[in-house]
């Protein structure tokens, strides 16, 4: 079994597995893997062409030059431009020696008359801002294939230092980094391919991935059986106000949808904004307190839909009744006051903005905000965007690339809190169920946008659930030995 079959490698991570490596396979060996995986890849995706393969000075560059030797044995036109030699007895000094081709120095002129550029120049060593005439070179052939990272883009944090270039295609190692799926990075990427390179068992020992890609198998879904009743699967309780009803039960049907025993609403005096609606749905019109008192309603969420002075009223009291809450929306910006408000919540689901408010401007890596906040708030952070973070207190990390643009609309992530909840209170831990939710809500996300021409709207978001929830449950099924990560993209 590989370890650590959905692991995202920083960067960091990747360089102490070669350094530990190097122990037992030389690390131009591994180099040499890497450079027939990425020549593999263009001969499977490209036209023979006239190729400009531009080496930087570290093993990135070292990997580039076992792609020229390859593709020019193939019979393709290759040249390479070099940045600088590799330095004598480091690997990528093997592998340049072993190139017999031309080697133009680094200048525009170079790259005359080329219709593919392979972006050999930074890796994962990628150290500060990329100088001026090295995106100038990147950008003077529109078609592009990086190695490991298009140069200039963290694969930590995906995001862009100085310059970088789109590339049609990106071809990585062992385990994708985290900047593979992080925003901007991701979309500058291309397509990506994660390849095998015979990294030797030895290299994993002694190293934890922080990361892991968000997928099934990283949890697993509680499964219906036949002795199955409403308070088994669980009982999901929603905060209603009387100002924006249509969150709160966009929330309520997400939880049912997903598989919730019971959905109530504690909608206290706007109960009547509530009985016309859906009628599976409870609708409580009893004033909190009673209803804190049944000890099955242990699940909670608040925020969707209600204004900061309406959870003003109500989350206290959860808090104090020692209830398991999911804070959203309007608990977000209640909170954003003074955060100590939120205290002793069990997860919350900020985008970027809200989360802003709440832990001040993000600066650099987000993977890390998102994981100092929940260490700060101590609860599970659900940080929402179109690679959305779920971070622990305990220092898990997922990033979540499973979800379309089309669940950009106004009461998706009321969904998500619903989608969420329900896992909670089927018994789930709080990490899990969030990776998860983020997943199930991806996947209806994908699945309602095929069934609507692309377009679907909040509404539609819930229905398809069901069946997400059943692709989940088959997907992890899958034996992740023969179905890494690599093998997902
Ligand atoms: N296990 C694997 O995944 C393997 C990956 N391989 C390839 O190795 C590179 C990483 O190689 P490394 O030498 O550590 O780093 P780089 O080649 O990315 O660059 C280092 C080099 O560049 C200098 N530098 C960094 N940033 C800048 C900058 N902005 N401007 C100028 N110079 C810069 C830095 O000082 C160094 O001199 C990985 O990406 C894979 O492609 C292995 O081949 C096999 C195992
Ligand atoms: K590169």
């Amino acid at each position: 079994m590989p370890p650590y079959p959905l692991a995202l490698l920083t960067p960091e991570e990747s360089d102490m597995m070669d350094h530990a490596a190097s122990a037992v396979v030389p690390v131009a060996q591994l180099m040499e893997n890497a450079g027939w995986a990425v020549a593999r890849a263009i001969r499977k995706r490209f036209q023979k062409c006239r190729v400009a393969v531009v080496c930087g000075p570290g093993n990135n560059g070292g990997d580039g030059y076992v792609v020229a030797r390859l593709l020019a044995r193939w019979g393709w036109s290759v040249r390479v431009v070099a940045m600088g030699a590799p330095k004598e007895g480091r690997p990528a000094f093997v592998a340049a020696s072993g190139w017999g081709g031309p080697v133009l120095p680094f200048e525009k002129a170079s790259l005359e008359g080329i219709d593919l550029l392979v972006d050999a120049v930074f890796g994962s060593g990628l150290k500060r801002p990329v100088s001026d005439d090295v995106a100038e070179m990147l950008a003077a052939v529109p078609r592009r294939v990086a190695i490991d990272m298009p140069s200039g883009v963290s694969g930590e944090t995906g995001e862009v230092l100085g310059q970088a270039q789109g590339c049609a295609l990106t071809v990585t190692f062992v385990r994708p980094r985290p900047g593979h799926f992080l925003e901007p990075g991701r979309g500058l990427c291309g397509e990506l391919v994660c390849a095998d390179i015979a990294m030797p068992e030895q290299a994993w020992s002694g190293l934890t991935p922080k990361i892991s890609f968000n997928w099934p198998g990283l949890w697993e879904l509680p499964v219906s059986g036949e002795g199955d009743y409403k308070y088994r699967r669980g009982v999901v309780s929603v905060c209603g106000g009387a100002v924006m009803p249509g969150a709160t039960r966009l929330a309520a049907r997400a939880a049912r949808r997903t598989g919730a025993g019971l959905v109530r609403i504690a909608a206290r005096k706007a109960a009547e904004a509530y009985r016309l609606g859906d009628p599976g749905l409870i609708i409580d019109d009893q004033p909190l307190g009673s209803l804190l008192e049944d000890l099955r309603r242990k699940v909670w969420i608040c925020g969707p839909g209600l204004t900061p002075e309406e959870v003003s009223e109500v989350l206290p009291a959860l808090l104090a009744a020692k209830k398991t809450v999911l804070a959203d929306a309007g608990a977000l910006a209640w909170g954003a006051e003074d955060l100590s408000r939120l205290k002793g919540v069990a997860a919350v689901t900020p985008h970027i903005g809200e989360f802003k408010k709440l832990f001040g401007p993000v600066t650099g890596s987000r993977t890390e905000a998102a994981l100092n906040a929940a260490r700060e708030l101590n609860a599970v952070m659900v940080m929402k965007g179109a690679d959305t973070i779920i971070a622990a207190p305990d220092g898990r990390i997922a990033i979540n690339a499973h979800a379309t643009s089309a669940l950009a609309t106004a009461g998706s992530g009321d969904t998500l809190t619903g989608v969420i909840g329900t896992l909670m209170a089927a018994g789930m831990e709080t990490w899990e169920a969030c990776c998860a939710g983020v997943w199930l809500h991806g996947e209806a996300g994908i699945q309602a946008a095929r069934d609507h021409g692309g377009w679907p709207v909040a509404e539609d978001l819930d229905l398809p659930l069901g069946e997400a929830r059943s692709v989940a449950t088959e997907l992890s099924k899958a034996d992740l030995s023969k179905n890494p990560v690599a093998a997902l993209l």
